[in-house]
């Protein structure tokens, strides 16, 4: 479970979380979307530990994320934009050597073979595609079969093949009972994704809930733009 409660956070004069507050279940995934600047980074980081709140409360399984110490992290699982991987090493070998920190690690061939990670095994790091280190990244996500994981744009600049492999995958992480958190810019992503929906502006929800409910009678698109348009003038 996370949960955010009216959490604020500046930076100088900017207000980057402004009573911030969102919830996401185990066995679910929940998206956040909103627009650029919105504050969705920001509260990803709050909850993974990276950063603190200003002011609010944070938990996550039950612990507050900024104090926990390596029992939890381990329990966590994190997908950054640019991976932070390291360049000179093989995906293989990277993916066994991460699983050796865990108790009890995924399957790392099976979870390469999902990802079709056996098509570039032999390419160091460096020189792999921005949509193959994606996957190498997503698969270091979640070889330490994480309880909740955090995926920032996780199907980026994949090909349409690879984004339907990602989606299952990310589906049944959620169906084996882990808090899946997805920020996205990707309607689709989140219509297929989607158990539970975030919209967030000037560092604030504005809307939660199933894509049914946020979507009202018309698209998800159609309410992201008129509460998004709404906040920004409000
Ligand atoms: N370390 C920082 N120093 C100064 N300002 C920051 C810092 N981190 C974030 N901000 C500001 O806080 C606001 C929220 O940023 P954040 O990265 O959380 O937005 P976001 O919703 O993730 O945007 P994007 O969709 O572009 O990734 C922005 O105005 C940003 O410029």
């Amino acid at each position: 479970m996370i949960r955010l409660h009216e959490v604020t956070r500046r930076f100088g004069s900017v207000r980057a979380l402004d009573g911030m507050s969102w919830t996401a279940a185990p066995g679910q995934v929940t998206t956040l979307l909103g627009p650029n600047g919105a504050g969705k980074t920001t509260s990803v980081e709050i909850a993974e530990g990276l950063q603190h709140a200003d002011s609010g409360r944070v938990e996550v399984l039950g612990t507050d994320p900024w104090q926990a110490g390596p029992a939890h992290r381990a329990r966590v699982g994190v997908m950054l934009q640019d991976g932070g991987l390291p360049q000179q090493v093989r995906p293989m070998a990277l993916l066994h050597h991460l699983a050796t920190f865990y108790a009890r690690p995924a399957d790392v061939t099976e979870l390469a073979e999902t990802l079709r990670i056996p098509e570039f095994a032999g390419t160091t790091i460096r020189r792999l595609s921005g949509g193959q280190r994606q996957r190498v990244a997503l698969a270091a996500a979640l070889v330490g079969r994480p309880d909740v994981l955090f995926l920032d744009e996780p199907t980026a600049g994949l090909d349409p093949h690879v984004r339907r492999d990602v989606w299952s995958l990310i589906r049944e992480t959620a169906a084996a009972g882990a808090t899946v958190l997805v920020t996205t810019h990707s309607f689709e992503e989140a219509d297929r994704l989607a158990d539970h929906v975030v919209i967030v502006t000037t560092g604030r929800a504005v809307a939660e809930g199933t894509v049914a409910e946020v979507s009202g009678d018309g698209k998800l698109e159609d309410a992201y733009f008129a509460l998004t348009e709404l906040a920004d003038a409000g």
